[in-house]
């Protein structure tokens, strides 16, 4: 099921999330309705606490086509290697609507995480692969993108986000 999106200024997004553990059938659940809200947002990836399940639970999907769709789901994941070479992506995050700012990270990593099979894994990801599984690796770790850029900006957003909030309406 398309489930709520937990969005800032909420403190959950905060939770260093809990090993995923073994797959059984909530895992399963829990990976099936991350893909359906990712697709519905839409966006490129989802980590469960975004869904509000302090879990190290990812999905991903950076095929642009929605007739071929590649769905990804990541359990524990942690990045065992990252290039030296840095790129820069405009980043967005489905937990902060509509504001977008620049982030520095490595152009490539290796990724070890077990699939849905319980099976261990490890990828090697470059391009949007790689910003995403960055992004969604500092999601369960309580990380932001926001985090990343200049205290500035973050307190900036960090303020228009908690107005928000306490007028109880949409950022
Ligand atoms: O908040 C999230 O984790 C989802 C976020 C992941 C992300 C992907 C790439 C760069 C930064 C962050 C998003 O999916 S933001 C939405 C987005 O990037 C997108 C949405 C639709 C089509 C293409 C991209
Ligand atoms: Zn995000």
């Amino acid at each position: 099921a398309v489930r709520p999106l937990v969005i800032l200024p909420d403190s959950r997004l905060r939770l260093r999330s809990e090993p995923a553990g073994p797959v059984t059938d909530e895992i399963r659940k829990l990976a099936a309705d991350m893909l359906e809200t990712m697709y519905d947002a839409p966006g490129v990836g989802l980590a469960a606490i975004q869904i509000g399940v302090p879990k190290r639970v990812v999905t991903i999907d950076t095929s642009k086509d929605e007739n071929a769709r590649e769905p990804r789901v990541f359990l524990d994941p942690e990045i065992v290697w990252s290039s030296e070479e840095k790129r820069v992506y405009d980043e967005g995050c489905l937990s902060i609507p509509e504001f977008y700012g620049e982030v520095e990270r490595p152009d490539r990593v290796r990724v070890r995480f077990r699939d849905l099979d319980g099976k261990e894994q490890e990828i090697e990801a470059d391009g949007l692969l790689a910003t995403c599984i960055q992004h969604e690796i500092d999601h369960l770790n309580g990380v932001l993108f926001i985090d990343h850029l200049s205290k500035l900006k973050r307190d900036r957003v960090v303020k228009k986000f908690a107005k928000a909030a306490k007028r109880g309406e949409a950022a």
